[in-house]
């Protein structure tokens, strides 16, 4: 919605039978301007492709559909690590893409927010920095602001582990463990992201920007998010709707299993990661994080 202000967008899915009104984006009308289509091979027509799929759900469209998508340049909106790899979107991409050039947009954005028109502004990062320019201003409007990066490593980590620490302040909340728990949760879990990131080789500024603090924030305080609302209904025993995309659970797994491959300490993963399986309590989350040993801040 917010793209086709500069141009001609296509709009592929593999099921359009919602027309212009898609259930999963209540209140917004998709413009006449956009083309829907369930063909794939009629969107890819195009140089530039967004790829809007769930990380878990990437690596199973990219072996189906990879050769129509090579020597594009490919931009992930994916906040997820892929379970089976361990590796983020942009990993997957360039393995089942190899001439493609990989981009990703996250930052603290809401889709129903960006549909609404409202102001907002991504991190734009592409390994290629002539590439990362060429997209940056092919993909900005006057509403979509769009910041460049060459970490791609920092802004998709920053972008995946923030579902994660949203769980648990969710949880925190749900819980009514209180403001005081979820702003520890925010600043430590903070420190955890930045530990794993840039032992990844991510740089420390990334995590610091929208696609790291920026978004963290956003998800940790906002009741629009799915990681919050599903770490909330943890918190406070009730159901939640399995339907639901809710990337950080996934993530919370490989992130553990990620931290002990790496010998990296990530608690508050390790945590959503029992919590999210049932493999532990609330009650039991909250004294293990508070008895840890202690430690200089
Ligand atoms: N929603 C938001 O506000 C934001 C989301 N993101 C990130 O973007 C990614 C996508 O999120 P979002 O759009 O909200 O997710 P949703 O679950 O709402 O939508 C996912 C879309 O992907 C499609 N899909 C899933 N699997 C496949 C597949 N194998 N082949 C083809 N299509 C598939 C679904 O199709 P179908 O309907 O047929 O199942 C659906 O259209 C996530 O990583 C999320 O974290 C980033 C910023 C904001
Ligand atoms: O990534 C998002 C906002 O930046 C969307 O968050 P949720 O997936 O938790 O709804």
């Amino acid at each position: 919605v917010a793209l086709s202000a500069n141009g001609p967008v296509t709009l592929w899915a593999r099921d359009i039978g919602w027309g212009r009104d898609n259930p999963r984006l209540p209140g917004v009308t998709l413009p006449p301007t956009i083309r829907i289509t369930d063909d794939l091979a009629t969107a890819t027509g195009a140089d530039t492709l967004l790829l809007a799929l769930p990380a878990q759900a990437l690596g199973g469209f990219l072996a189906d559909h990879a050769p129509l998508l090579d020597g594009k340049r490919l931009v992930s909106t994916a906040k997820g690590i892929d379970l089976s790899h361990l590796t983020g979107p942009s990993v997957l991409l360039s393995e089942a893409c190899p001439r493609a050039t990989i981009a990703v947009l996250t930052g603290p954005s809401f889709a129903a927010d960006i549909a609404r028109g409202l102001p907002t502004a991504l991190t734009l990062a592409c390994a290629d920095a002539d590439a990362s320019r060429a997209l940056q201003h092919d993909l900005s409007t006057p509403v979509l602001r769009l910041y460049r990066t060459t970490d791609v490593t920092g802004a998709e980590l920053g972008g995946a582990l923030k579902n994660v620490i949203a769980i648990a302040a969710g949880v925190a909340i749900g819980a009514g463990l209180g403001d005081s728990a979820r702003a520890a949760i925010i600043t430590r879990g903070f420190a955890e992201m930045t530990r794993l990131a840039t032992h990844l080789g991510a740089r420390p500024e990334t995590l610091t920007g929208l696609s790291g603090l920026g978004d963290l924030t956003l998800t940790c305080t906002s009741a629009q998010s799915r990681n919050f609302r599903y770490g909330q209904a943890l918190g406070a025993r009730q159901p939640f709707d399995a339907t639901t995309t809710v990337e950080g659970a996934a993530t919370a797994r490989a992130v553990a299993a990620l931290a002990r491959r790496l010998g990296q300490d990530m608690p508050i993963a390790a945590m959503v990661a029992r919590l999210t399986e049932g493999r532990m309590t609330v009650d039991d989350a909250a004294l293990h994080l508070m008895t840890r040993p202690l430690k200089e801040e």
